[in-house]
């Protein structure tokens, strides 16, 4: 505090205390007639991450924020926000009820609510569209994007941009315009600028939201709120902002989405049996890295690990594969680098024939054919040409770990990385901790799925790991429906209503139908005993649906060919089709089997698919593959197309109600007896005999506690 200027530090986010703390501090500066001007900035150099998620839960207390905002707008002093690393959500509001805003270079500033399944609900829906028009406002509300300061400054949503020092060129701009008039700063007092075509401008958003997250309320409800900022005065708009914000904040989607939030954090707080965590193990460095086979598993991570930085030996078997391998990998580093405006690092990969080069690497993944015996030849191979230290790790989607380690030189080395498809875009990464994975080694890997951008799950080495041992499950129950009386679109139509980005059918034609046949083949599924023409239905002892094998059989393996379940344009087309072949093969199909389709309600449809998916959760859970539900929700949120908004299929049956999972899981094994996935698991019947305790809860709930992780 100078006699001319009155400085507070906040901390990262808006809390009770914090509120309290400004309100005073601001109030105090104002009466005070030494102080000509006040600065805000954050605590170790953060301005603002918003309002406290985890109060939400509580009941209010302390200030609120929007008469804090409103009293530092109409104050008669200036009142500068500094913004250091970042003004987010509550943060960025704050900062828009200041008369000025200066923000460091390197500082990201948006309105993240819509990602909570809220709205900026201090004013932000009022004052960001009066600053910088309708279309700019409605894209960042309606996305929660992180913006840069350098597009913030273009935006006209802050003042003045510095490499140097925030606060110090916020005091230098705080002096600078002591009494200046402030009406004109104050942005409730300023008109919304309308574009020409308003309704059009709204239409357009409305469709873009609805397409981009599916039943998701929020992005609606900031649409309606920016809207209110075209056509009412400013209270009226703050009136609407507020209406709308409490029909979010009680929903069950925010509540999902403020879930996940937490959940993402959780799942990077990793633990195994043995007492080694996130916080006790260190990772090591990563500088350079080995990639073998450059398909397009292969392709999508040699593209993550330079954009982060890592320099990347890529190796191919063949002349050809690498080739096509080095054009496919140069040339989507060279868009990614044209679309952020700076030089492609293609420097930073070499690609080869030869392993040998793989010798001073600090880490190599192996991206090769989903094959037992090829990847042991590959991990063999490894042991003997990288150096003692190196890490091995395998982006296997479902193969055992430990049985790849085993043929090494150094099985504590030894980790899976597992990586969906396309893989540079994807979210999710699987670390598969082997028994023998030692802890530095599944520091490092989770660390580098960090540095990746990814979110690192925790997982357990059984078949198919967690993401892909449930999906087995889920894609059964869709064929199940299809032979007793479903069609592929209804089936999709139902996940997608449900909020499925896109259903199981088209997600397998994307895929390619013939991946799950090959496995299917490997697990000795099809094969010589296996009647082509009249297939059995059932297999192992349970119920088994030889459809999607009869659908390779012909031809038929998804986008690729043409021909799926649906049908396509031509091979490659995206745009799917319902087939009139897909139907009569599934007639004819039920006639041979002696199956009388019947009417399936999209409930049915949503529960099978979705419960069962829940119910693997609770068995994976009383395995010890994974360490939470939380891990279990993010898996299926970052890597699957699960709605954000209903938090994972362990958060939504918990909202369901476990008992009444329970109870339909029961109908449907009582319908489907030859269904063993049907049958409840224990531990979901033990947490109903529990009364259904909260998911934090869970894990006491389980008998014999063998955890993998
Ligand atoms: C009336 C309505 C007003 C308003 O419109 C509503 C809002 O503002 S809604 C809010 C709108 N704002 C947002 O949506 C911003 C949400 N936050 C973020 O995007 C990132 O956390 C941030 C960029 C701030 C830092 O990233 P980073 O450096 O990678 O670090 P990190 O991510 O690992 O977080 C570190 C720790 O801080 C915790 N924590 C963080 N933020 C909050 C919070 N707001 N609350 C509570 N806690 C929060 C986080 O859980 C973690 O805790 P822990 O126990 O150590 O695991």
């Amino acid at each position: 505090c100078s006699d001319e200027l009155f400085i507070r530090p906040l901390s990262l986010v808006l809390s009770a205390a914090v509120r309290k703390g400004i309100t005073e501090a601001v109030a105090r500066a104002f009466k005070d007639t030494r102080v000509k001007a006040v600065v805000l900035c954050g605590e170790n150099g953060k301005f603002c991450g918003g309002a406290d998620i985890r109060e939400f839960a509580k009941a209010m207390s302390g200030p609120p924020l929007v008469p804090m905002i409103h009293a530092i707008e109409a104050g008669e002093k200036p009142v500068v926000a500094a913004i250091e690393e970042m003004a987010l959500g509550g943060g960025l509001e704050l900062a828009l009820g200041c008369h000025y805003r200066v923000a460091h270079a390197k500082a990201r500033l948006g309105l993240p609510e819509v990602t909570l399944g809220l709205l900026p609900a201090a004013g932000g829906t009022q004052r960001l569209p009066r600053l910088t028009g309708i279309p700019a406002a409605l894209d960042l509300i309606t996305t929660g994007r992180h913006i840069s300061a350098q597009e913030a400054l273009k935006l006209g949503i802050v003042d003045r941009v510095t490499e140097g020092n925030a606060v110090e060129a916020a005091v230098e701009l705080a002096l600078s315009v002591v009494g200046r008039p402030l009406a004109p700063r104050r942005l409730s007092n300023h008109a919304t600028p309308l574009p020409a075509d308003l309704d059009g401008v709204f239409e357009e958003v409305l469709v873009q939201v609805k397409r981009r997250a599916r039943g998701a309320m929020a992005p609606v409800a900031c649409a309606k709120a920016v809207r209110a900022a075209a056509e009412l005065p400013y209270s009226r708009g703050l009136e609407c902002e507020r209406e709308l914000m409490n029909t979010l904040f009680t929903s069950g989607q925010a509540r999902a989405l403020q879930y996940c939030f937490f959940a993402q954090r959780a799942a990077g707080k990793w633990s195994l049996p043995n007492g080694a965590r996130w916080d006790n193990s260190r990772p090591r460095a990563v500088h350079t890295a080995g990639v073998i086979g450059l398909g397009t598993m292969g392709r999508g991570i040699a593209v993550c690990l330079v954009k982060a930085g890592i320099s990347v030996v890529a190796v191919e078997t063949e002349e050809k594969q690498l080739d096509s391998g080095r054009r496919a990998v140069r040339g989507m580093l060279e868009r990614d680098a044209k679309r952020r405006g700076v030089t492609a690092p293609l420097h930073m990969i070499t690609f080869t024939l030869s392993m040998q080069q793989l010798r001073d690497v600090d880490l190599v993944i192996e991206a090769v054919f989903e094959d037992m015996a090829l990847k042991k030849s590959v991990f063999a191979e490894l042991s003997r040409v990288c150096r003692p230290n190196a890490l091995l790790c395998t982006n296997t989607s479902g193969l055992d770990v430990d049985e790849l380690a085993s043929v090494t030189d150094r099985p504590p080395l030894v980790v899976g990385m597992h990586f969906f498809a396309p893989a540079h875009v994807m979210k999710l990464l699987e670390v598969i901790c082997g028994p023998r994975s030692s802890p530095e080694t599944v520091a490092t890997a989770m660390t580098l799925g960090k540095r990746l951008g990814k979110v690192s799950v925790a997982v357990g080495n059984c078949p198919g790991f967690v993401g892909n041992r449930m999906l087995k499950l889920y894609l059964d129950q869709a064929h199940f429906l299809l032979e007793e009386g479903a069609s592929p679109e209804q089936v999709d139509q139902a996940l997608e209503e449900f909020g499925f980005a896109l259903g199981i059918f088209k997600v397998a034609d994307l895929s390619g139908l013939d991946i799950g046949w090959r496995v299917r083949k490997a697990a000795g599924l099809i094969g010589p005993d296996v009647d082509p023409k009249f297939p059995s239905r059932h297999r192992q002892g349970r119920r088994y649906c030889p459809l999607p094998d009869l659908l390779c059989e012909q031809g038929r393996l998804g986008q690729k060919s043409g021909r799926g379940w649906y049908l396509y344009d031509s091979a490659g087309g995206k745009e799917a089709r319902p087939d009139p072949a897909i139907s009569s093969f599934l007639q004819e199909y039920r006639l041979r089997y002696g199956i009388s389709a019947r009417r399936i309600t999209e409930q049915e449809v949503v529960e099978r698919c979705v419960f069962v998916l829940a119910n693997e959760g609770f068995r994976i859970l009383e395995d010890g593959m994974a360490a939470a539900p939380e891990d279990i929700d993010m898996v299926y949120v970052f890597g699957y197309g699960w709605p954000r908004h209903r938090g994972g299929p362990m958060f939504h049956a918990a909202q369901v109600g476990l008992a009444t999972v329970l109870q339909r899981l029961e109908f449907y094994h009582r319908q489907n007896p030859d269904i063993p996935h049907l049958q409840p698991s224990t531990l979901l019947r033990r947490l109903v005999g529990a009364r259904s305790p909260p998911m934090q809860q869970w894990k006491q709930h389980i008998r014999s506690i063998n955890s993998q992780l």
